[in-house]
């Protein structure tokens, strides 16, 4: 059974946010992720883990103006000073986390716009060098575009390539099984032949993106076959409970 993490940005929103890492380990889990933690100084986030004896396992670089709309900023050519900021914060947060990856978001942009696919491209590549040399791999993520209009990285395909043109051995796939069911479904065989570069997974029903077991996938099916894969790493239970969190966690059960 692959090793599960709480996501703390979408469960346990019934205490705020530093309160979440303890309500994780009370409720059995010893790893979580979240979007993003740069709403605290990093001493009080290191103490909320540290009190509450749980591993981070993900977080995102910060992605520019999120209430303005803004999913990263590595697709503006005109933006690398700022953006090189965020990757000084996000590997500083990082360290003081101990946190092993860090996801880094594509940005808004037509997928055609080639300025657009260059600077992207770019700043994958000096990010996965700037993270390699701290012994970090970094992430990229195909998101669904009903949830991200407008988002570059909106195609497995696309980021299975560019993972494999960089050839950056710590630039990986996070594979969000969410996302791949609403791009492209046939998530088993996707899984297969996308493994040996899933540097991590993500999982939640589909389409309400609730508890797994309550959507259109029998996502205990898609556990056991991570586990026939040989999936050694976490599972990341990026999911909205439909209720309370504890409650909604009875589906553990099942596993
Ligand atoms: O799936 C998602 O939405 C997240 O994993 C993320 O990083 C971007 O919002
Ligand atoms: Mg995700």
């Amino acid at each position: 059974m692959p090793r599960l993490a709480a996501n703390l940005t979408m469960m346990f929103n019934e205490v705020p946010f530093l309160e979440r890492f303890a309500a994780a380990a009370a409720a059995g889990f010893d790893a979580v992720e979240f979007l993003f933690p740069y709403d605290f100084p990093t001493d009080e986030v290191s103490r909320a883990r540290a009190d509450a004896g749980v591993e981070v396992v993900l977080f995102n670089m910060p992605p520019g103006d999120w209430s303005k709309g803004e999913r990263g900023i590595a697709v503006f050519p005109d933006r690398v000073g700022e953006w090189r900021g965020y990757l000084d914060k996000a590997l500083d947060y990082a360290q003081v986390l101990a946190v092993p990856r860090l996801h880094m978001m594509a940005g808004i942009a037509p997928s055609t716009d080639a300025s657009a696919r260059a600077a992207y491209r770019d700043r994958l590549a000096e990010a996965a060098d700037r993270l390699g040399e701290a012994g970090l791999d970094l992430l990229i993520e195909p998101l669904n575009r009903r949830d991200m209009p407008g988002y570059l990285l909106d195609d497995f395909g696309m980021a299975a390539d560019l993972i494999a043109d960089l050839a950056r051995p710590n630039l990986k796939l996070q594979f969000d099984i969410y996302h791949r069911q609403i791009l492209h479904g046939d998530v088993t065989r996707a899984l297969e032949a996308t493994l040996p570069i899933t540097g991590h997974v993500q999982l939640a029903s589909v389409p309400l993106r609730n508890e797994p077991g309550t959507g259109e996938l029998d996502d205990f099916a898609i556990l056991r076959t991570l586990d026939r894969l040989g999936y050694t790493g976490h599972v990341g239970l990026e999911y909205r409970p439909a209720g309370d969190t504890v409650a909604g966690l009875s589906w553990r059960e099942r596993l």
